[in-house]
């Protein structure tokens, strides 16, 4: 009995060793791919005293690849993570996800760093805060915002899958990632390495399906086809997380996401009992956002 109960453990241990090794090998070669400080403005790394090649270093991860400025902003009200993302050489840049409250906070740091921002993209139609975008065009001359198609909002640009959102030499590739909401996308640095997610994938986690179009079967599907297809090593970066996690991998979610790494029926299951009381500011959040968080785009 009990030689059956170690057998049983040293199998279950050597299970869990590989679902890790699956999920580090991936971080093992984002750390050696790249050539950026972790000051994220394109100084070479040894420069910046970086560790040897192959070792893992934990940040909020401002070195994504070479000349490209990465910042992780967060708003605590709605823990809402907003991205900035430049091109170090010609300073064009990309907001993602900007929330109505923390517009000056974005613009002056957008000014600091000398950056001219091109586009301000909306993964979704959020629920849960007022997006800045609209605010932010009123300020930057110039300044497009986006969302996609099929969220059904206002927006100087309106985009599909296989679209993309170019700032100086970079760009980043829209991938359709529905169930959340109908209009959910995923946008992808062209060399795959970095992924923002949305609310599709969150850090082992997801978005919930109980409104707005929300439908489980299709975030199961989109998560599936469209995040977990990535390399292991992309780094996900998502629009919210609840208990202070900045960053993951695909190889670390696809291992241990509670919700990814169940049956298609487990997982929509999961999705019908999570009882989540509704967002506080849906009611305002959602007709607001479909028009930019602004009643003139
Ligand atoms: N308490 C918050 C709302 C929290 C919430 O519902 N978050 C959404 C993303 S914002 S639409 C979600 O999908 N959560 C998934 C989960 O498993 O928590 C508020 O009142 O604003
Ligand atoms: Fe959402």
């Amino acid at each position: 009995m009990c030689s059956l109960l170690t057998k049983a453990a040293a199998a279950a241990a050597a299970r869990r060793q590989d679902r890790l090794r699956v999920a580090l090998r991936g971080l093992g070669e984002q750390s050696g791919a790249s050539s950026v400080s972790p000051a994220g403005d394109g100084r070479p790394r040894a420069a910046a005293g970086a560790p040897p090649r192959g070792r893992r270093r934990y940040s909020t991860g401002t070195r994504l690849s070479d000349g490209l400025l990465f910042r992780q902003l967060f708003e605590s009200e709605s823990s809402t993570y907003t991205y900035l993302l430049a091109d170090a050489v010609s300073k064009d840049a990309v907001l993602i996800d900007p929330v109505l409250e923390t517009v000056d906070r974005d613009l002056k740091l957008i000014e600091e760093l000398g950056l001219r921002l091109k586009t301000a993209v909306n993964t979704h139609c959020h629920a849960d805060h007022v997006t800045g975008t609209g605010l932010m065009k009123t300020r930057l001359a110039g300044l497009k915002s986006a969302i996609s198609k099929s969220s059904g909002a206002a927006a100087d640009v309106l985009l599909s899958e296989g679209d993309r959102i170019t700032f100086g030499n970079h760009y980043l590739t829209v991938r359709e990632t529905p169930g959340h909401t109908d209009g959910c996308v995923t946008l992808v640095t062209q060399d795959e390495g970095v992924a923002f997610t949305g609310d599709a994938l969150l850090i082992r986690g997801c978005g919930r399906t109980d409104f707005q179009q929300g439908c489980s079967k299709r975030l199961y599907a989109s998560i599936q086809q469209k995040i977990f297809t990535l390399p292991d090593r992309c780094l996900v970066y998502p629009a919210h997380d609840y208990l202070g996690q900045t960053v993951s991998t695909v190889g670390e979610e696809r291992a241990f996401n509670p919700r990814l790494t169940k049956s298609l029926e487990d997982f929509v299951a999961i999705m019908n009992n999570l009882n989540l009381p509704k967002p506080s500011k849906i009611d305002i959040s959602v007709p607001a956002n479909l028009v930019c968080g602004v009643h003139h785009v």
